[in-house]
């Protein structure tokens, strides 16, 4: 494999004027799908609007990370170019650089992603999970190869932004949750199944928050999200949150009931994970929730530790007392280590999910040792299945491919052309429908495998 990207030509107009076929990986080499929309429009402006970011704000960056920050600034933008250049080229994929702990994980990987032909990879001709997973990878180290600006993350003002603008949704849920989880007591089982429905749909919902999707642009959500869930069952595809419920509640009041959160976006939809969480600690659901976060910037808006510290921060500092007050019972859940929070590589690794046992079994280990997995998002969802063109009554449980530490529950609005587990005509009525169906984020499923 060549650590050169400028060593041969293969634009991608050389992509095939077709759809993705049945059974194979997503990829950009079929013109007529959302990988190659997302190749050669959406990454480029994302990485556009880094570089403008970076220039806007060079005066702030460097008040923030010191003066030396001013020279790699400048030579983090060009790399970035650069990076932008070798996508809209087509140029093949070069190794990663440096000593961080995945980059071996990583080169390994690209090294035997070679095509059919025993071709090296290259932007539009390998797997889009591959080549979006390792843009994101490269972005990073263009910040983690310098001494003044390792920590630097590109989105944290527009992750920032995307809570700050949601405000007026979050005090409504706020004032409902609080009230909910205040009252513990009065609570029969029928209504606290009740309420985790509501809460899960809220949370389902809260995926259509996702900036990589929306280019970076400002996605609001309704005022009153408890309110809207009646009227978006429609668009819930598959629904299986009974037998979430179920999972959870032959569980209840057991000691030693660990949920995994497989987090998404920051913003409001971690706000619906957190009160999510917060019902499942409170009534006894789960003994311990632990959220698994990214280590590195991704997908512009997931989740990283700081962020998540920022959240309960910022919100506990709110002048609204009922926020403030629900956030400080979240600190305490942390301090109590009722929540837990952990940052794996595993989840910016390009991997998917039924890699993990050989990639990273000390996760899959820590994963098997919880009654539930709830994974929350498209990227994960995509992983999760293997990212392939399924039929799309595929089982789900077959589309896993093996992955099966725990339950497994999947939260997800759709944002990319896979799905499997629908019923036989389901897929071309909702086409009918909406010709968008499969990557608008305006239907969902939730989607259930037991062990
Ligand atoms: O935040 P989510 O729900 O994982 O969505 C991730 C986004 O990334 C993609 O998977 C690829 O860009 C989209 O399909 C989707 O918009």
């Amino acid at each position: 494999m060549s650590n050169d990207p400028n060593e041969s030509e293969m634009p991608y107009d050389s992509c095939e004027d077709i759809g993705t076929p049945l059974n194979v990986q997503l990829c950009a080499k079929y013109k007529r799908s959302f990988a190659y929309i997302t190749m050669k429009d959406r990454l480029p402006i994302i990485l556009t609007q880094v570089i403008d970011h970076m220039s806007r704000e060079k005066e702030n960056i460097v008040n923030e990370y010191g003066k030396g920050a001013l020279e790699e600034l400048k030579i983090a933008i060009g790399k970035i170019s650069k990076l932008k250049n070798e996508l809209q080229t087509n140029k093949p994929l070069i190794l990663l650089e440096g000593n961080a702990s995945d980059v071996t994980i990583w080169n390994a990987f690209l090294k035997q992603l070679k095509d059919e032909e025993g071709n090296d990879p290259r932007w539009f001709h390998s797997a889009w999970l591959a080549t979006e997973c390792y843009m994101y990878r490269r972005l990073r180290e263009a910040f983690e190869l310098t001494d003044t600006l390792t920590s630097f993350d590109p989105f944290r003002s527009k992750k920032q932004a995307a809570l700050l603008d949601s405000l007026g949704t979050i005090n409504v849920l706020c004032t409902y949750v609080k009230r909910l989880v205040e009252q513990q007591n009065c609570h029969c089982s029928t209504d606290i199944k009740n309420e985790f429905m509501k809460l899960l749909y809220v949370d389902l919902w809260g995926n259509r928050c996702d900036l990589s999707l929306s280019g970076g642009e400002k996605v609001l959500m309704e005022e009153d999200p408890l309110q809207k869930i009646g009227q978006l069952t429609e668009y819930i595809l598959i629904d299986e949150a009974e037998k979430v419920w179920n999972t959870l509640a032959v569980n209840r009041e057991k000691s030693d009931v660990i949920v995994d959160m497989v987090l998404d976006n920051a913003g409001y939809e971690l706000y619906t994970d957190l009160c999510l969480a917060d019902l499942l600690v409170t009534f006894s659901l789960a003994s311990q929730v632990r959220f698994r976060a990214k280590v590195l910037p991704w997908y512009v808006s997931d989740v990283c530790i700081p962020d998540f510290q920022w959240t309960l921060q910022i919100l506990s500092n709110s002048e609204n007392s009922e926020v403030s007050a629900l956030a400080n019972r979240w600190l305490g859940h942390m301090k109590s280590g009722k929540w837990v929070l952990c940052a794996d590589e595993f989840w910016t690794l390009p991997h998917v999910f039924n890699q993990m046992q050989n990639v990273d079994p000390t996760l899959y280990q820590e994963l098997s040792n919880a009654v539930l997995m709830i994974i929350k998002g498209d990227l994960n969802y995509r992983k999760l299945t293997g990212d392939i063109n399924w039929e799309p009554t595929k089982p789900f449980s077959e589309a896993l491919s093996g992955f099966r530490p725990t339950n497994i529950a999947a939260l997800r609005t759709l944002k990319a052309d896979t799905i499997c587990g629908l019923l036989a005509g389901q897929a071309e009525d909702t086409a009918a429908k909406s010709s968008e169906w499969l990557i608008s984020g305006q239907y969902a499923v939730v989607q259930y495998s037991s062990l």
